[in-house]
């Protein structure tokens, strides 16, 4: 874990409302560039309506969202990618059709653009041995166990070359032991291949365990960020989040 002081993304004040729901009430935070930041809050706080407004899924009602400067809000979801940003979805979303090594490729092509030369991007090779995935390249992908899906929705968006990587409950539904080995694969893409990493996840022992820093986010808006033994005894978290 490298400890980053530079801001890589900006959140201010973004407003999203879903009719008369306010999913994000003028939510402002920022992510740190080289950590991994952990997002926590109960459901329908609005993390993932967060999510899809950094990737250009929804477009906010109002706020800027800046990443390395550049002001996102009125970019699609490709040229969000292309800027940098990879995500992967609550349910695995790989093409279940094609096998894993077609799937990588796929998402390298949709998502590289024109920044072939990003330092973070890594052959598919490198991608397919970082997450064991040799004897399985050729398979197709609706065959994989679910943890196996997993990884390969995690290695679609590492074939991008993203600096920043958004993982939205990548743990749950695994076992102990696929966590531990989820949450070391995230570790080193981390330390050694430069990616930055924002993380929605219910399960507070790992969230404190893997994060820099932790956002909490209750009824759309920041409560409160800091770091994991801070933001754990803050009372209005326990409050709200851990209901003591
Ligand atoms: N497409 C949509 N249409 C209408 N309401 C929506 C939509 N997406 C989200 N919402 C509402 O916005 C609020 C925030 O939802 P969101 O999914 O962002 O929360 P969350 O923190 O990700 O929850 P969870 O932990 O349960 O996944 C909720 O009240 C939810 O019902």
């Amino acid at each position: 874990m490298v400890m980053g002081t530079t801001t890589l993304l900006r959140i201010e004040e973004v407003h999203k409302t879903f009719g008369g729901i306010v999913a994000l009430d003028q939510f402002t935070a920022t992510v740190n560039e080289d950590e991994i930041t952990g997002l926590i809050g109960p459901n329908g706080a609005g993390k993932t309506t967060l999510f899809n407004v950094i990737t250009g899924v929804l477009t906010p009602d109002s706020g800027s969202i800046r990443f390395e400067g550049k002001e996102l809000t009125s970019l699609k979801s490709h040229q969000i990618c292309h800027e940098g940003i990879g995500r992967t979805f609550q349910t695995p979303k790989p093409v279940r059709s094609l096998t894993v090594r077609e799937n990588l490729q796929v998402a390298r092509k949709y998502g590289v653009g024109d920044n072939e030369k990003r330092e973070t991007i890594q052959s598919i090779n490198e991608v397919i041995e970082l997450f064991s995935l040799e004897e399985k390249q050729d398979t197709i992908t609706k065959e994989l166990q679910l943890v196996e899906q997993k990884f390969v929705d995690v290695a679609r968006a590492l074939v991008t070359g993203p600096k920043l990587i958004l993982l939205d409950e990548i743990m749950a539904g695994l076992n102990p032991t696929e966590k531990q080995e989820m949450m070391s694969t995230i570790k080193t893409i981390n330390t050694e291949f430069g990616s930055t990493f924002l993380i929605i996840e219910h399960d507070l022992g790992i969230i404190r365990s893997i994060s820099d820093r932790i956002i909490t986010i209750h009824e759309g808006s920041e409560l409160t960020s800091g770091s994991p033994e801070k933001v754990m005894e803050n009372d209005k978290v326990r409050e709200a989040y851990i209901g003591k």
